[in-house]
């Protein structure tokens, strides 16, 4: 399990950072989940006041913030220039502003980066939207997550009620416009690898779902074991 490296991508909340954490905690594994990184780059954009519409000031910006991800499962953090910002890239306006932000290549390549030198030694899972397509297409395990848009809207709600008043529409609303953004750009869209297994979570709970990455990488893992 030392080297296995899982990528996990799939739409929003179709259960990839829940998932992804009990996986990583139950097999010992690192955890890193690169949507906090976009998010992590979109906060720092918005509080230096960059138009986050204009690409090419995003890009020229691109290399300034110092954003790095703690791995372990059971306390995840991120920092950019050495402050905390675990909460503020949860807020309304960073989740706007993310999918503009996210589709500048300068931004990706940035990313890129640090994801894979994070992956270098492997024993991690990574979650986001890309992994096993463009950054770690090699990953021992490629898992893509889908659920209905209904069930999808009615998990993040179920996050927010209290926080915003939002209703369970405009939150179905958001994530469709959000899916639509994030697979549509040009550079590295949100898409399922050839190689990945596609588990629906429309009707399954977080842990059947944990149990069945389990079972898909420990399988793999030992293919890989047999081989050498
Ligand atoms: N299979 C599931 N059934 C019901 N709720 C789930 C399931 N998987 C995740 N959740 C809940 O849905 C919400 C979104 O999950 P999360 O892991 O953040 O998704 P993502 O990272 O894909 O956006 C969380 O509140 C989580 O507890
Ligand atoms: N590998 C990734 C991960 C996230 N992104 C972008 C696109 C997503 O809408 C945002 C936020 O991702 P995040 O996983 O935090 O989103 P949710 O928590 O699922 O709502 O980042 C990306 O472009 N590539």
């Amino acid at each position: 399990m030392e080297t296995v490296v899982v990528a996990i991508d799939g739409p929003s909340g179709t259960g990839k950072s829940s998932t992804s954490r009990a996986v990583a905690a139950k097999l010992g594994l690192r955890y890193l989940d690169t949507g906090a990184q976009y998010r992590a780059i979109t906060w720092w954009m918005l509080d230096n006041g960059i138009d986050v519409d204009d690409a090419e000031a995003v890009a020229d910006a691109a290399r300034k913030p110092g954003i790095v991800s703690g791995t372990d499962p059971s306390a995840p953090t991120i920092t950019v220039d050495g402050t905390d910002v675990s909460g503020p890239i949860r807020t309304r306006q960073v989740t706007s502003a993310v999918s503009a932000v996210s589709a500048v290549p300068e931004v990706r390549a940035r990313m890129v980066e640090l994801q894979r030198a994070a992956a270098a030694e492997g024993g991690i899972v990574v979650e986001g939207r890309d992994i096993g397509t463009t950054v770690l297409p090699d990953a021992t395990v490629k898992i893509f997550l889908t659920a209905s848009p209904e069930a999808r809207a009615a998990r993040r709600s179920g996050e927010l009620r209290g926080k915003e008043a939002v209703s369970l529409e405009a939150t179905r609303e958001a994530l469709v416009k959000r899916d639509a953004a994030d697979s549509g750009r040009k550079t590295s869209p949100m898409a399922k690898a050839d190689d990945a297994v596609e588990v629906d979570t429309t009707e399954l709970t977080l842990e059947q779902v944990v149990e069945c990455v389990i079972t898909l990488v420990e399988e793999k893992a030992g293919q890989k074991q047999a081989v050498r």
